[in-house]
């Protein structure tokens, strides 16, 4: 993935056309970075006013097709957009909710031993800013508040899964994540675009980290549509501003 800088004149280039039908269309869309701006703290995270709204207009003109697709655990996608996605992906794909009224399904896989839990918070405790966030399938160190500590916080997460081979240490937005193997945003976005709501539509999956760039393959080759901050809008506020586009036009 590559980025631009402020400097760049591209940043400055119109973003993506609009798509020529909301009714054969479906949006698959990244939380952090992308529905809301990077935070300094993952609980520090706005939801501009009229997203919901956004949202709730896109899933009436696509007819129920739009969904979210976050590292994130799904009870804190609804935490901060409560009952406002038709589907839900959390965990990179670990999790699923299909429906609003549906339970959440987890894919069978191993949790990662409680001992690494035990030994992060303890390191964490060592790092002063650092947050330490447990997921079911895996946990996050976050460094944003100590980034001279990078290295260090890498070298621990390495360290700690050593011999297993069930677990990867992926790098992201100023924190090292211990992910699961097996699960990535393709494979969430495949999962969900064969759900009812949005079977037979074209997907539109936007993003902004590494993370995300599975997401945008899948898409591509479904015959969609996969779009990366900043490489194809200069900033998650000018995707919004795209997407507000989206849902205000006729049907
Ligand atoms: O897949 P996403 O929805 O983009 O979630 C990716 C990770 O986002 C969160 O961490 C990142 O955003 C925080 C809030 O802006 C920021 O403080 C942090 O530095 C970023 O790494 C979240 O905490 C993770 O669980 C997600 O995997």
């Amino acid at each position: 993935m590559h980025s631009r800088r402020a400097s760049d004149p591209a940043r400055n280039s119109p973003a993506p056309p609009l798509p020529l039908t909301l009714a054969e269309t479906a949006f698959l869309l990244d939380f952090d970075g992308t529905l809301v701006d990077i935070a300094p703290t993952p609980d520090a995270v706005t939801v501009t006013p009229d997203l919901p709204d956004t949202l709730q207009r896109l899933r009436g003109a696509t007819g129920d097709a739009v969904a979210i697709i976050s590292g994130r655990t799904i009870e804190e996608i609804d935490h901060f957009l409560p009952h406002i996605a038709y589907a839900i992906s959390g965990e990179h794909g670990a999790a699923l909710r299909e429906a609003p009224d549906a339970a959440i399904t987890h894919l069978d896989m191993p949790a990662p031993p409680d001992e690494w839990l035990r030994q992060a918070r303890q390191f964490g405790a060592a790092h002063e800013g650092s947050i330490i966030e447990p997921k079911k399938n895996g946990l996050v160190l976050h460094y944003r508040k100590c980034p001279d500590a990078a290295g260090v916080f890498e070298r621990f997460a390495r360290e700690l899964i050593t011999d297993h081979t069930d677990f990867y240490v992926q790098p992201a937005k100023m924190a090292w994540e211990i992910r699961m193997k097996g699960v990535d945003k393709g494979k969430a976005l495949r999962r969900i675009m064969s759900l009812p709501n949005f079977r037979d539509k074209l997907p539109i999956f936007v993003g902004d980290d590494r993370t995300d760039l599975d997401g945008v393959h899948a898409a591509q080759a479904m015959g969609g549509k996969g779009y990366l901050i900043p490489e194809d809008f200069a900033t998650a506020e000018i995707f919004r501003a795209w997407l507000r586009q989206c849902a205000e036009m006729r049907p």
